[in-house]
């Protein structure tokens, strides 16, 4: 069986530590709530091997590289339709998991945020993420207000996860190794099923406030909110990164109040 070449442009660098690789899969600790578990980017199996001797979990897999997916599909013939030749980003989740399930991965860097935003596009049945991304996008996804990395997948991510930063990887662990240390991070689902405000306009508030995260957010929401919404509250004179992901939902219950102040006596 020859080995896969390493592709750049598909974010191609192989774990070689299988004592690492171990430390990923142990990542998964909530799986009295789901059994199945998909890796995304599976490569030459480092992470697979130590899934598929996990019986308590079903594990599929989906890897874009067509190369990879032979290696595999030679490597574990078991896997059958559970191995998918694909593109995460455009796999149709609900449609293979209708119920609870987890994601694993040794994450290709170049797609981190989208991967990022899909977990959370189906939060209602990802219970739980282990992966590896980029050291800086791991601290980002971790970090809290008031500090430089905090933005606008830090805020989301805290809205419906509870995140832990579990471990730092060195380049040297790669073949090729990348450029930069990896970080991994768990993400649990926390327990509240829906945010306590107008879930669309909280995404929209958090995005346009980071978006111009230097203006306060009088002007940095200035293009998502009409004027006439934006009162003396104290919140308008700060800018997103000083926001909590509390004070973001506190933010918005109080935008959708005063539309409901401000409109009412039109309608009357
Ligand atoms: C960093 S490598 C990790 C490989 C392996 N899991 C390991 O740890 O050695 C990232 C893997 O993601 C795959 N990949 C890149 N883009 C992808 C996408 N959009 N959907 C699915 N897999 C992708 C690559 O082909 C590669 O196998």
């Amino acid at each position: 069986m020859s080995l896969v070449r390493a592709k750049k442009h598909l974010g191609q660098h192989f774990l070689t530590d299988k004592k690492i690789a171990e430390k990923i899969v142990n990542g998964l600790v909530h799986t009295d709530q789901y059994r199945q578990v998909l890796e995304v980017g599976p490569g030459m199996g480092i992470l697979s091997d130590i899934l598929l001797e996990r019986e308590n979990l079903e594990t599929f897999m989906i890897d874009i590289d067509t190369e990879s997916y032979h290696f595999l599909n030679d490597k574990y013939p078991q896997m059958g339709s559970r191995l998918i030749n694909g593109d995460f980003l455009k796999m149709d989740l609900a449609a293979v998991f209708p119920g609870k399930f987890a994601i694993i991965g040794n994450f290709p860097y170049n797609i981190s945020s989208q991967i990022l935003f899909k977990v959370l596009e189906h939060r209602a049945n990802v219970v739980e993420m282990v992966g590896m991304f980029q050291k800086e996008v791991a601290e980002r996804c971790a970090s809290k207000s008031g500090t430089k990395e905090y933005g606008i997948l830090s805020v989301l991510i805290q809205a419906y996860y509870d995140i832990d930063y579990l471990f730092t990887v060195k380049p040297g662990t790669f073949n090729p190794p990348p450029k930069v240390n990896s970080g991994v991070i768990r993400l649990s689902r926390n327990n509240v099923e829906t945010l306590a405000c107008d879930e669309k306009l909280f995404w929209t508030v958090v995005k346009a406030g980071f978006n111009q995260r230097r203006k306060t957010l009088r002007n940095a929401l200035s293009g998502v909110l009409p004027k006439a919404k934006m009162d003396d509250h104290i919140f308008f004179e700060k800018r997103a990164e000083q926001l909590t992901v509390q004070d973001f939902i506190a933010l918005t219950q109080h935008v959708t109040e005063r539309s409901k102040i401000t409109i009412q006596p039109d309608e009357g």
